[in-house]
C-alpha cells in the first residue's frame, strides 16, 4: 500500500515507518519536526517537512491507500497549561486531515489514541468498553478525535482503527525516544545512567499499590508497530474499531528503576517526590480484543529486555553526540 505517515519523524512514528517499509509498503512521512527529527525518518523514505494544517490537501491529492496518524502534541503537563495548543494542534488538525481524506477518497486511517482517554479507571485491566473520563486536556483531545473518526466512518465509509497505547517503551535499532522535553519514566531513568541527570524523582510512594509507586503497562514499540500493520490489514470500510494495546501486566516505578539498574549496572539514585497531578495509581490494558480480532499479541514482554533495547539506543545516541 502507499501510506502517509504523519508524525513519522517522531518516536513511535519513525519505528512504525521503518517496519512498514520492511513489510513492503511505500511510505511518505509528513512531519513538521516540531518534536521530531529529520534523521529519524527511515532511509529512502520521502519526508515532507511541513505542518499538516498547511499541506494536507495537496499531499493527499497525490493518492494514498491509507494514513497512519501519529502527529500530535502529547505532553500531559503542557496540555493543562496551554489547552488551546492541544485543541488546535490535535483536534482541529485531525479534523482537517479527516476532511482532506474524505475529499481525496483516502480509504483507511489508523489513529494513535491513548490510555489517557479512560482517565482514572474503575477496574483494571482496562477494557475498551470502560468509561472514558479523561483527567487532562491531552486525553480529552484524543477522545474528541476518536469521536470524530467514528462519525467519518459511519457517515462517509472511512475504514478506521484507533489504537489506544498504554506506556510505549523500548527502541528499534537507531529508532528510539529522544524528546527535547522528556517526561517519560524509562528515558529519564536512563538519562541518569548515562550521566545526563543526577537522580530520578519517584512521583509518590503512597499509592495503593504493592510498593506504593505508580503501576503502568509498558509495551515495546516494535510490538506496537506490528499492531499497526495488523490494524491496516483489518480496517473495514464504514467501521471504526478501537483497540487497547499493552502487555496486560503492570510494573511499578520502583520495578522499572530496578530493571534499569540491572541493565545498565549504574546505581541510579532515586528520591521520592510528591505525586504528579493527574497520575492514576494503576493503568494496565486488557488487550484481549486486539488478540481476538486482530490476531495481535505483545511478544516482547520482559521488562529488562524492553529497557535493554532503550539503553542500547541511548548509548548509541550518546556516542554520536560526543
Ligand atoms: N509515547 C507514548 O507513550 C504514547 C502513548 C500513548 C499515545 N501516544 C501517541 O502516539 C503518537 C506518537 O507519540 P510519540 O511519543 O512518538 O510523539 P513524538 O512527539 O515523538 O512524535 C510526534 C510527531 O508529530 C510531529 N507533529 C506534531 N504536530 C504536527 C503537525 N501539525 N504537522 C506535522 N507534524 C506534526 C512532531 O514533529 C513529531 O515528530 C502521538 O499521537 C501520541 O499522542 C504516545
Ligand atoms: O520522572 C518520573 C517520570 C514518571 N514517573 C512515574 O512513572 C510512571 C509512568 O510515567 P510516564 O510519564 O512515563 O507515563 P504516563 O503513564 O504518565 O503517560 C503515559 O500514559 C498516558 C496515559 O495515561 C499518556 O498516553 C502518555 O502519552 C503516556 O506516556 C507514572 O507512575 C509516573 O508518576 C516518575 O515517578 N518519575
Amino acid at each position: 500500500m502507499k501510506l502517509l505517515v504523519t508524525g513519522g519523524a517522531g518516536y513511535v512514528g519513525s519505528v512504525c515507518a521503518a517496519r512498514l517499509v520492511e513489510s513492503g509498503h511505500e511510505v511518505v512521512v509528513l512531519d513538521d519536526l516540531s518534536t521530531g527529527h529529520a534523521d529519524a525518518v527511515p532511509d529512502g523514505v520521502r519526508l515532507i517537512a511541513e505542518n499538516i494544517d498547511d499541506v494536507i490537501g495537496s499531499v493527499l491529492a497525490e493518492g494514498f491507500d491509507g494514513v497512519l496518524h501519529f502527529a500530535a502534541k502529547s505532553l500531559v503537563g503542557e496540555s493543562q497549561q496551554d489547552p488551546a495548543k492541544y485543541w488546535q494542534g490535535n483536534v482541529v488538525t485531525s479534523l482537517r486531515l479527516l476532511d482532506a481524506m474524505r475529499e481525496h477518497g483516502t480509504p483507511r486511517l489508523v489513529f494513535s489514541s491513548t490510555a489517557a482517554t479512560y482517565g482514572e479507571p474503575d477496574q483494571v485491566p482496562i477494557v475498551e468498553t470502560a468509561p472514558t473520563r479523561p483527567t487532562n486536556t491531552y486525553g480529552a483531545t484524543k477522545l474528541a478525535i476518536d469521536h470524530a473518526i467514528t462519525g467519518y466512518a459511519t457517515s462517509h465509509g472511512l475504514a478506521a482503527v484507533s489504537l489506544r497505547y498504554f506506556n510505549v517503551a523500548g527502541a528499534y535499532g537507531r529508532f528510539g525516544e529522544r524528546h527535547a522535553t522528556e517526561t517519560h519514566l524509562i528515558p529519564i531513568v536512563l538519562q541518569v545512567a548515562s550521566g545526563k541527570r543526577e537522580k530520578v524523582a519517584i512521583y509518590g510512594d503512597d499509592y495503593p499499590t504493592e510498593d506504593g509507586t505508580g503501576v503502568r503497562d509498558y509495551i515495546h514499540v516494535v510490538d506496537l508497530a506490528d499492531a499497526h500493520l495488523k490494524a491496516l490489514a483489518h480496517a473495514t470500510g464504514g467501521e471504526h474499531r478501537i483497540y487497547n494495546l499493552g502487555i496486560g501486566v503492570g510494573f511499578s516505578v520502583r520495578q522499572v528503576i530496578d530493571a534499569c539498574r540491572e541493565v545498565t549496572g549504574h546505581p541510579i539514585p532515586a528520591e521520592v517526590s510528591p505525586r504528579r497531578s493527574g497520575d492514576p495509581a494503576v493503568l494496565v490494558a486488557s488487550a484481549e480484543r486486539a488478540r481476538t480480532e486482530l490476531g495481535w499479541k505483545a511478544e516482547r514482554v520482559d521488562l529488562t529486555g524492553i529497557v535493554r533495547d532503550a539503553w542500547e539506543f541511548t548509548q548509541a545516541r550518546s556516542r554520536q553526540e560526543v
